[in-house]
């Protein structure tokens, strides 16, 4: 069979830690051919940020119709981030096939076959003048799949030669794994990664991160109040599984009463123990772990994982990965994939019945229509 052809695809991304768009490059086959370009993020404005953090605090409203304005308002912003990518990184709108659109997750509800992601395909596509791919996780949704995570099929081309059983973990506001032995690949979401400590940190501090995890590295743990946290069913609950940005905000409550310190290690040791729990969820035991995500860069993190795991824990960077854009990469190499016809989730990974194709394709308006 005669290699199918390279496509270029830009991929873009807010994630739930909604600190703005990650926008990147792929060029792909859409299976295992993939060569990755260069990336930037581009944060939202302060007071659509701060819109979005008031919609997903208010699940009737993010559950509602009603988001025309501020769909548009985060559709604009991903068509400007593009277009500056572009710019910025010297790529001529005419090389660029498609954009893998994943938007904007202000709920995700599976068990009620329920997820919403702001990002209007048609608009971008007629501001940019390039085909656009979005709603990626519906099709998964509506056949019964936990329509995420979906980068465990980029993880896996990606990891292609590198010595397995491996775990792919991604600290974003949410953490991921995905776990790779050859063709099998088994995927779910393991936590809370930084959202939680991001929003203690946020009321407590005014800051929006804990730098380098040099406050919870300061503090002592509440041992007894970890045991707690992670008797949460979800730890138990088989894969594939998947979660909402704010699911253990109530459950983590009681971390409120404690000082800055020892409410920031008693959330860093949470996070990486939900992290590390999922060893319980795979067949083998992972011979490594690449970890990616901002929580990468999160020391506390790493040192705990490491501490837990006992084989060797990296940042993704180690086999060469860009870890701050490993997701809008994805996005592109799914775009191409949903163009090709290709599944984009398997049951190991979303629980879907049968392997899903998925996306919609939003056509560029044609440009020479009633041109002289
Ligand atoms: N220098 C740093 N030190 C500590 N933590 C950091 C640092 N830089 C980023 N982070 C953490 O990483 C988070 C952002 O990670 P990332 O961009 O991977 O999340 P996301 O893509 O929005 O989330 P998700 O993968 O859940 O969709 C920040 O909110 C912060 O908690
Ligand atoms: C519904 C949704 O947007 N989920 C995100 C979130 O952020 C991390 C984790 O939870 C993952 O399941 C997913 O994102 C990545 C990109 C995914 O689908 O693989």
């Amino acid at each position: 069979m005669p290699d199918a052809e390279l496509i270029t695809a830009i991929g873009a991304i807010s994630g739930t830690s909604m600190d703005g768009i990650d926008v990147s490059i792929v060029s792909t086959d859409g299976d295992a051919r993939v060569t990755t370009g260069p990336g930037r993020t581009y944060p939202y404005s302060e007071a659509l940020r701060a819109e979005l953090l008031a919609l997903i605090a208010d699940p009737v409203r993010a559950e509602g119709d009603e988001l025309v304005e501020i769909e548009a308002a985060v559709s604009d912003a991903h068509a400007g981030a593009i277009q500056q990518f572009m710019a910025d990184c010297g790529i001529d709108r005419d090389s660029v096939r498609v954009v893998g659109l994943h938007g904007q997750t202000v709920y995700h509800r599976p068990e009620r076959r329920f997820t919403r992601q702001l990002g209007d395909g048609q608009r971008v596509a007629a501001t940019l003048g390039i085909d656009v791919v979005n709603r990626f996780r519906h099709a998964d949704i509506a056949a019964g799949g936990e329509g995420a995570p979906l980068v465990p099929l980029f993880h896996r081309a990606l990891a292609a030669g590198l010595e397995q059983p491996l775990m792919v973990l991604n600290l974003g506001g949410v953490g991921n794994v995905t776990y790779i032995d050859g063709d099998a690949v088994i995927a779910f979401d393991t936590g809370p990664a930084s959202a939680l400590l991001d929003d203690f940190v946020r009321k407590r501090l005014g800051k929006p991160y804990d730098e380098g995890g040099r406050l919870a590295a300061s503090g002592q743990a509440d041992a007894t109040m970890v045991a707690g946290l992670m008797k949460h069913p979800y730890f138990d609950r088989p894969a594939p599984k998947s979660l909402d940005r704010n699911d253990f905000h109530a459950w983590a409550k009681a971390v409120q009463s404690l000082g800055d310190a020892e409410g920031a290690a008693t959330l860093a040791e949470f996070t990486a123990a939900s992290a590390a729990d999922a060893v319980r969820h795979v067949p083998k035991r992972p011979l490594r772990w690449l970890v990616t995500g901002g929580g990468r860069l999160n020391g506390t993190f790493m040192n705990l994982l490491r501490q837990k795991l006992g084989v060797p824990v990296q940042p993704v960077e180690a086999v060469g990965w860009d870890g701050d854009f490993l997701e809008a990469q994805c996005f592109g190499y799914l775009a191409v994939r949903s163009m090709r016809g290709l599944p984009i989730s398997l049951p190991t990974t979303t629980g879907a019945p049968a392997p899903m194709t998925g996306g919609e394709l939003w056509r560029a308006p044609c440009e020479t229509e009633g041109a002289p």
